[in-house]
């Protein structure tokens, strides 16, 4: 309990530095417009100024000085700018919850700290109003426990005393809860954060970031990061925190730019996407591994990771899984270097054409090829044979700009195109612009070419991976089985397309081959949702960002895709993966999203129990609804629905395949907006959304209806996993139906854990 005085000289502070907060915002919104309308001028000067193009070869280069000096005005008026909506848009922030927590220190004197989302300084820069979360002094609050302790600062460590530790939350300057805590973030302000409903997007958790969290976020010493974390742990709220951190450490030599994350599907993507804006940080590139590998494999169909799950609920032969586990291994990529460095491989060539017509003939290429320096090594034979294509192709721009075709091109230019290439050009005479715009319009007919070239699509890559396949001799599979796998990767390719197996082999054996596929800009790359990637794939990821240090997490009891044809021990397979690098494994036992009773009924569902601690927030028992007959189950989901929309804005129907989905979304009646998630879309909705739990992956609900949890649907070795993602998702209340006989996975369960038909399952027995 708090003595009023204490009470009140808190309320004063917050009123004080409120006030202060609106002054400068004042002062920066009148700073912002004016920088505003100065760049508003500068531009209309610029317009002015490039209006003037004459023909007189004098005025135009004076026109481009003039031009040039105004870009420079332009772009520093600009940066002016973007600097003042910076601390606007803090100020902002600051203004309707200045800071969430108080640390008072003692070295030779007494300080009160505050914590907030950014920092607030006095008006001559001389005292910090509020620290910001991030900053070394901060990171007391997060792990230290009252009395004598050391914090890391950039001039090295120091020690100090900590005498208090205080929360608030405040709402519109006023404290609507205040707590004094002696260890980590209590639980009273956790409670009611994790009380509150879904929402489609996820919240920042700066306020109650927890000890084991605060150690993922601060860390800047691994190379390979992992986080293995129960469902609900905070995982993906600890590396978004993580990115926000990193970016304020590094501001001058870190962008958001060079940070990737690989996210699981669109919805998750943008169900986080404001997190780091709330932080006053822009969001990192997001995209989804589908996407990545299409980037790259620009021409042909991918198989993406969702329709073969599809395929495997219909059918997973013996032989596809055999292959499966050999494709998706390192021991194919360690078989590809092999491949590549023994005996030279013959390497296979296309004709490069344009419009019908053959530019460069493989004979032509393969001879380029051949007279390349044999002590070179492959990747740089195609290096060398690439260049001397580009030089050809130079010839051929050459000759193309002085043939009558040219001419007449440029005879039929209209005016907009003429300025286009003209732009930021002066010539000294009219031939020097006319020998300019020829060689411009024959560039730009070979320029296909040299796309062509430039990315390598000279060599038959397909055939050389059919070549591969040819000579690898896996363990364990059968050489007829092999070679009539072979013939269907040839039949796919001739149809433009390539399993999701066959992607991380063909990009790598590419990659290899030319030496390309390495992107050096990236320097942070998180990868959420580990657990859905095979150890090939978490390898070429490190191939293809090689400077990029790598956060990864996942929960391997949510494994969907791969639990039907292998287990692995996923912390096991990154140790083994980057044993030259620093990996660091954290483990997040703790669960904040669902009420004790979801998360015991949930962690109860895996084969090996887990140590997952739930957060004591309790709730109703997840019931289980078995219906006789389909139309009972649809009434009873009906049913389900209206009662739960009564209490809940978001509530999610979870299928195992898109075809239930699709089959409810038709079906389904209820006095709600009912919205059927699909690959393709972007954004949750408030009322009803129906979907297959793998578009679900890393979202949460207030509560969660499962679809039909019947033995004929969760048999397999793989469904424990899919159905503890499912019942995961939901926050508050979850509700599992069943067409006939349920899973043995639920009725096995302690009765304790879930009622079933309205009664408890212990009152039944
Ligand atoms: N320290 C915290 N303070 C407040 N809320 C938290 C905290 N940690 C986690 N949460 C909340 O718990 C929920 C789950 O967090 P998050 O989605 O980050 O977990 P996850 O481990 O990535 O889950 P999953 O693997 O199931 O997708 C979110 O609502 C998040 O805001």
């Amino acid at each position: 309990m708090f003595a009023p005085k204490d009470r009140q000289s808190e309320a004063d502070r917050v009123s004080t530095i409120v006030e202060e907060i609106k002054r400068q915002l004042t002062e920066m919104t009148v700073k912002l417009a004016n920088a505003e309308l100065e760049t508003h001028l500068i531009e209309q000067n610029y317009g002015d100024t490039a209006k003037i193009n004459t023909v007189e070869i004098d005025d135009q280069m004076e026109t481009n000085a003039a031009v040039q000096q105004q870009k420079q005005l332009v772009a520093l008026s600009v940066e002016n700018q973007t600097i003042l909506k910076h601390k606007v848009n803090r100020l902002q922030r600051l203004q309707d919850s200045p800071y969430f927590g108080r640390i008072d220190i003692e070295d030779d004197s007494q300080d009160s700290l505050y914590i907030g989302t950014a920092s607030l300084m006095t008006d001559d820069e001389t005292e910090f109003l509020i620290y910001d979360w991030r900053s070394p002094i901060a990171g007391i609050y997060y792990n230290g426990t009252l009395g004598k302790i050391a914090y890391e600062t950039p001039d090295g460590r120091q020690e100090t005393e900590l005498k208090l530790k205080r929360q608030f939350t405040i709402k519109q300057d006023r404290i609507t809860n205040m707590f004094d805590t002696s260890e980590t973030i209590g639980d009273e302000i956790l409670q009611q954060v994790l009380g509150t409903d879904a929402n489609v997007y996820m919240q920042n958790i700066v306020a109650t970031i927890q000890r084991e969290q605060n150690e993922i976020i601060r860390n800047t010493n691994a190379d390979v990061l992992v986080v293995q974390g129960a469902a609900g742990s905070g995982k993906t709220s600890a590396i978004l925190q993580r990115v926000a951190y990193l970016l304020y450490h590094s501001r001058t030599q870190l962008d958001s730019d060079q940070i990737i994350m690989f996210s699981p599907n669109h919805l998750f993507s943008h169900y986080i996407s404001q997190v780091l804006p709330s932080l006053g940080e822009k969001n990192m590139r997001q995209v989804t591994l589908n996407e990545f590998f299409v980037q790259r494999l620009h021409g042909l169909h991918v198989e993406d990771r969702f329709q073969r799950f599809e395929q495997d609920q219909a059918s997973l032969p013996e032989s596809t899984k055999v292959m499966r586990r050999y494709l998706e291994s390192t021991a194919v990529l360690e078989a590809i270097d092999l491949h590549l460095q023994g005996s030279r491989p013959d390497l296979y060539f296309n004709d490069l054409m344009l419009a019908g017509e053959v530019v460069f003939a493989v004979s032509e290429i393969q001879a380029i090829y051949q007279e390349t320096a044999s002590h070179l090594s492959l990747s740089d034979k195609l290096l060398a044979t690439k260049n001397r294509l580009i030089r050809r192709l130079q010839q051929k721009v050459r000759e193309l700009a002085a043939s009558d075709w040219a001419q007449e091109q440029l005879e039929l230019m209209d005016e907009s195109d003429y300025q286009d290439l003209v732009i930021d050009h002066h010539f000294h005479s009219v031939a020097a612009e006319q020998a300019f715009l020829l060689k411009q319009v024959a560039r730009q007919r070979l320029y296909p070419i040299y796309e062509a070239i430039y990315n390598n699509q000279f060599l038959d890559i397909e055939r050389q991976y059919l070549q591969l396949l040819g000579q690898l001799q896996p363990p364990k599979i059968m050489a007829s089985a092999w070679q009539s796998r072979l013939e269907s990767v040839k039949t796919r390719f001739e149809r433009h397309q390539i399993r999701l197996s066959d992607v991380v082999p063909f990009l790598y054996l590419r990659d290899q081959l030319t030496g390309g596929g390495q992107n050096r800009q990236i320097q942070y790359l998180f990868v959420d949702e580990m657990q859905d990637y095979s150890a090939a794939q978490l390898f070429y990821l490190h191939h293809a960002f090689p400077l990029a240090k790598m956060t990864l997490l996942g929960d391997y009891a949510q494994d969907l895709f791969a639990g039907n044809y292998q287990s692995t021990n996923i912390i096991e397979t990154v140790k083994q993966l980057f044993p030259q690098q620093r990996v660091q494994i954290h483990e997040l036992n703790n669960s904040y999203r669902s009420t004790i009773q979801i998360t015991n009924f949930a962690s109860a569902l895996l084969p090996e129990q887990p140590q997952i601690i739930a957060f004591n927030r309790p709730g109703p028992r997840p019931e289980l609804l078995v219906c006789p007959r389909l139309v009972d189950l649809n009434r009873e989901l009906s049913r389900s629905c209206t009662r739960l929309l009564a209490k809940y804005g978001m509530i999610a129907i979870l299928t195992k395949t898109q075809a239930e989905a699709e089959q409810i979304f038709a079906t389904l009646q209820v006095d709600a907006e009912v919205t059927l998630m699909t690959e393709n879309k972007r954004r949750l909705n408030h009322g009803v959304m129906i979907m297959p739990i793998y578009l679900a992956k890393g979202l949460e609900f207030d509560a969660v209806v499962g679809y039909n949890v019947s033995e004929k649907s969760f048999s397999q070795p793989g469904d424990h996993q899919i159905l503890y993602t499912i019942a995961s998702r939901a926050m508050h209340e979850l509700i599992l139906l069943s067409l006939g006989t349920p899973t043995h996975i639920v009725t096995e369960l302690p009765p304790s854990l879930y009622s079933r038909n309205g009664s408890s399952v212990e009152a039944q027995a």
